[in-house]
């Protein structure tokens, strides 16, 4: 058996275009989305996601700010274009890029963001509001931004009709992006998944994953997840990006989470490149988009 690819880019291409009619009819009323960016220091890989976001929000069309501090700045520096963005009119929507260099404090650079423009739903308020929201259908008022790769994760999943409700989902990591946030989407009525959300620490990581309907995988360790642990026919997806040096070719190549022969069993599999990465960016696009939408 080979599994159906959860094809990344074709789904990330296609939400894209449906934002892209959103964005011109946004315009007609005289309302331009912009997305910022702040970058700190000069991590290659970090260097890259930030261009291909402001490469999409081009493909949407909408305006894109970038701001770039260099490895040297201090807290105080952060702090400081923080406030900018929060109070810049062309930005509706900025992200800080993760991770910050080692010194300054992520939690406390993430408070300063402005709720309302915070595109990728990690200030405390929005992931309050995760938390307290367990059926969205009852909630009122504006939704609060999805934190973007979960939400991306269950997007690709329902356009694939991959099925949610009470499936048995093991999460392998409990990071603030990826694991964590994610088990709280999950678990919302409506979606009405079983997670078992796993770490470090997990006493039979093999154990936990054999049992499940659908595996995803988020710790960046390459190759951690073996074919022989798959149920036959489980969905699996590929969060991890880790950067190897190819040995046959001598060249960098990113590497993922799952091992390569888990496409043999699963059911339907998200690769790494060209899965859940590119559907990140296209719900960080629609988090612009809907906090600019009236
Ligand atoms: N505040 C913040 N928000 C984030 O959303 C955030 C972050 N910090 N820090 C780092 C992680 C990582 N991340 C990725 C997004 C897209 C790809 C992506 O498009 N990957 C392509 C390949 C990219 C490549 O070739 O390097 C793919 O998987 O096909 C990867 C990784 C967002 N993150």
């Amino acid at each position: 058996m080979t599994a159906v690819v959860l094809d990344g880019v074709a789904t990330a291409s296609a939400i894209k275009a449906e934002l892209a009619q959103r964005v011109a009819e946004l315009k007609k009323q005289g309302i331009h989305p912009g997305l910022g960016t702040l970058l700190v220091g000069d991590d290659p890989a970090s260097r890259s996601y930030v261009a291909g976001k402001h490469r999409d929000c081009a493909e949407v069309g909408i305006e894109s700010i970038r701001v770039d501090l260099p490895a040297t700045a201090s807290e105080h520096d952060v702090r400081d274009a923080i406030a900018a963005l929060n109070a810049d009119p062309l930005v509706t929507g900025y992200i800080v890029q993760l991770p910050l260099p080692n010194g300054i404090d992520e939690n406390a650079m993430l408070e300063l963001i402005d709720p309302a423009k915070d595109a990728d739903g990690l200030h405390p308020t929005n992931l309050g509001r995760l938390v307290l929201t367990v059926d969205p259908a009852s909630s009122t008022g504006r939704p609060a931004p999805l934190p973007c790769t979960p939400a991306g994760i269950v997007e690709m999943l329902r356009r694939y009709d991959v099925p949610l409700s009470g499936q048995h989902v093991v999460i392998v990591g409990r990071g603030l992006t990826v694991g964590r946030p994610l088990g709280l989407l999950l678990t919302r009525k409506g979606i009405d998944a079983t997670v078992t959300l796993t770490h470090s620490r997990t006493r039979d990581l093999e154990a936990e994953v054999r049992r499940a309907d659908i595996v995803i995988a988020a710790v960046g360790v390459p190759g951690l997840i073996k074919a022989e642990w798959i149920k036959p026919g489980a969905a699996v997806l590929d969060v991890g990006i880790s950067r190897v040096v190819d040995a046959e070719t001598g060249k960098a190549r990113l590497r993922g989470d799952v091992d390569p022969g888990v496409a043999d069993v699963a059911g339907f599999l998200s690769p790494v490149p060209g899965g859940v990465g590119p559907m990140t960016r296209a719900l960080l696009v629609q988090n612009v988009v809907d906090a600019a939408t009236p």
